[in-house]
């Protein structure tokens, strides 16, 4: 056939300047050219400048999102988590050491008491087999027995002191044990759990059942963890940009943070560029990731002020309602497309953040420049996220706020900002629940199995092939029309089961 191909979708940058804020869901990619299997697409990436992450996932700093369970997750699946801080700074701190002390992807909640204390019912065992006893009653004292439920139970007395019938000098393994080495522990001892004590000082750090090993065995096999130069997982904090903060910042980086994230909505102000300038000149070996972002010119005065990464998003977020309040924001996809335009200019990596439901929305979100995707609701529903499951209209969920709704500001005032409440509070945000989803250890090996077929359908075996396939405009893309989406969506059955996998 002679002659010059007609025209098919459009350019990125076509597409991106017309005049519209697009949103993931506005726009589709055109499939390009498979020439290799779906497992030989690479999704490492970069979080910062400086550091590197094995998937291109991240947890949001929210209150409902990530503590210690996530960020040990996340570090674990090769990704990473970023602690909020509506909270006390050594209760940041504590959670970020919590996280770090940690080697095996899941926290337990031991129980303690002292030797004089007595156990007066099976509730207090809660879900755990044993009872650890310690000098002090809490973890941070010498293990010196332990009571096994099925011990207790068969106990006529249950008054006894539990000095009185504890097993005394139990089995430990050190808790810098991994996964492989706790389970093989367990098997060769013959044992149904062991306490995970801390070398240094003896602490109780958590409780290794051969549950969990079962459990972590019916996941999909794990990839390789975000470990820090220490050795241990990483793990990162938010922080803000008040004078306060700054002494907030030493707790953070005391507790080994491997990288800061500045939380606000609107990141181009004097305030972040000035704590971006003193975190770059107090901690020059820490990382800062600005934010948020969705311009251009936003985006220029962060990375001249130094910023290690850009955090991308603006009023795209499940529970935000800031575009309402405030009048100000960018559809994501756009947002993602421009910021990642100029950051790539500069090796600054960006964040996509907010507005994740979907794979097909991570696909989206990398393929338009982002190096990684920040995720709130996607995680919030799992086993890993603060909080208990509830139960509402029989469907077992759990709770997701934004960090500005009234809620969240009103826990947060008291803590971040020293009871603070002269101020007239706006919310931009609103307090909601998510379904269950069951462990992020599960979900997302399998949510990153789909993103590698989105690579694949695109011809784009890692994030530097699709981002050079986009920017030299052989990645084609077009905008669907409202019909186009229902299309692409399931329709017209009469009813119908949604199971991912
Ligand atoms: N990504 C998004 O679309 C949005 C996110 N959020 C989340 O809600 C939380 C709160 O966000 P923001 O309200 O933007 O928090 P923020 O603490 O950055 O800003 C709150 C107010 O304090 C001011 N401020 C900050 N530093 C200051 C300083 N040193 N001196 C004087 N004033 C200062 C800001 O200009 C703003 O008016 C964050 O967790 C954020 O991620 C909230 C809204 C939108
Ligand atoms: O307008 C907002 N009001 C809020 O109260 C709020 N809380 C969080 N965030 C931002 O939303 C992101 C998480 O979004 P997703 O649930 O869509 O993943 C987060 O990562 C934040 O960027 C907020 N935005
Ligand atoms: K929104």
């Amino acid at each position: 056939m002679d002659g010059v191909l007609p025209e098919d979708g459009f350019s990125a940058d076509r597409l991106f300047n017309q005049g519209y804020s697009y949103t993931y869901d506005d726009v589709i990619f055109l499939p390009h050219y498979i020439d290799f299997p779906t497992d030989a697409v690479n999704l490492s990436t970069k979080l910062t400048k400086n550091i590197d992450l094995y998937i291109p996932c991240v947890s949001s700093p929210m209150d409902t999102v990530t503590e210690s369970s996530m960020a040990v997750a996340m570090a674990a699946l090769g990704g990473i988590g970023i602690i909020h801080y509506n909270n006390l700074p050594f209760e940041q701190a504590a959670l970020i050491r919590s996280a770090k002390s940690r080697r095996i992807p899941l926290i337990s909640d031991p129980i303690f008491k002292s030797p004089s204390d007595s156990i007066d019912s099976i509730d207090e065992f809660a879900s755990s087999p044993c009872v650890f006893v310690t000098e002090s009653g809490n973890s941070k004292s010498k293990l010196l027995g332990v009571v096994s439920k099925s011990d207790w139970e068969s106990l006529t007395d249950k008054e006894t002191p539990v000095s009185d019938f504890m097993l005394g000098s139990p089995v430990s393994a050190p808790s810098k044990y991994s996964f492989e080495q706790a389970a093989a522990f367990l098997a060769a001892k013959k044992l149904d759990y062991v306490p995970l004590v801390r070398e240094h000082d003896g602490e109780v750090v958590d409780l290794f059942t051969t549950h969990d090993v079962q459990r972590i065995h019916g996941y999909p096999k794990l990839g390789l963890p975000s470990l820090g130069p220490d050795g241990e997982f990483m793990v990162g904090a938010a922080v803000g940009t008040r004078e306060q903060d700054k002494e907030r910042l030493e707790h953070l980086v005391k507790a080994g943070a491997n990288v800061v994230v500045l939380d606000s909505s609107q990141g181009n102000s004097i305030y972040q560029i000035e704590m971006i300038k003193y975190v770059k000149r107090t901690y020059p070996e820490l990382d800062v990731i600005g934010g948020n972002v969705v311009t251009v010119y936003q985006a220029q005065n962060l990375i001249q002020a130094g910023a290690d990464a850009l955090r991308v998003g603006m009023g795209s977020g499940s529970i935000c309602t800031t575009q309402e309040v405030c009048a100000a924001g960018r559809g994501q996809a756009t947002a993602v497309y421009k910021v990642s335009s100029i950051a790539e200019q500069s090796g600054v990596p960006v964040i996509a953040d907010g507005g994740i439901a979907n794979s097909g929305h991570i696909v989206k979100a990398l393929v338009l420049g982002a190096s990684t995707v920040m995720m709130g609701s996607f995680l919030a529903g799992s086993n890993e996220a603060p909080g208990a499951y509830d139960y509402q209209d029989g469907c077992r969920i759990k709770k997701y706020r934004g960090m500005g709704s009234l809620e969240a500001m009103t826990k947060g005032s008291d803590a971040r900002y020293l009871g603070d409440t002269s101020k007239l509070k706006v919310a931009q945000g609103v307090v909601g629940a998510v379904a269950d989803k069951g462990s992020v250890l599960k979900f997302i090996p399998y949510s990153m199995q789909a993103v590698k077929q989105g690579f694949q359908d695109l011809g784009a075996s890692s994030l530097q092939s699709a981002h050079d396939l986009l920017r030299t405009k052989v990645l084609r893309l077009e905008v669907r029309t409202g019909a186009a989406q229902v299309e692409g969506g399931v329709h017209n059955l009469v009813s119908y089961t949604k199971k991912s996998f």
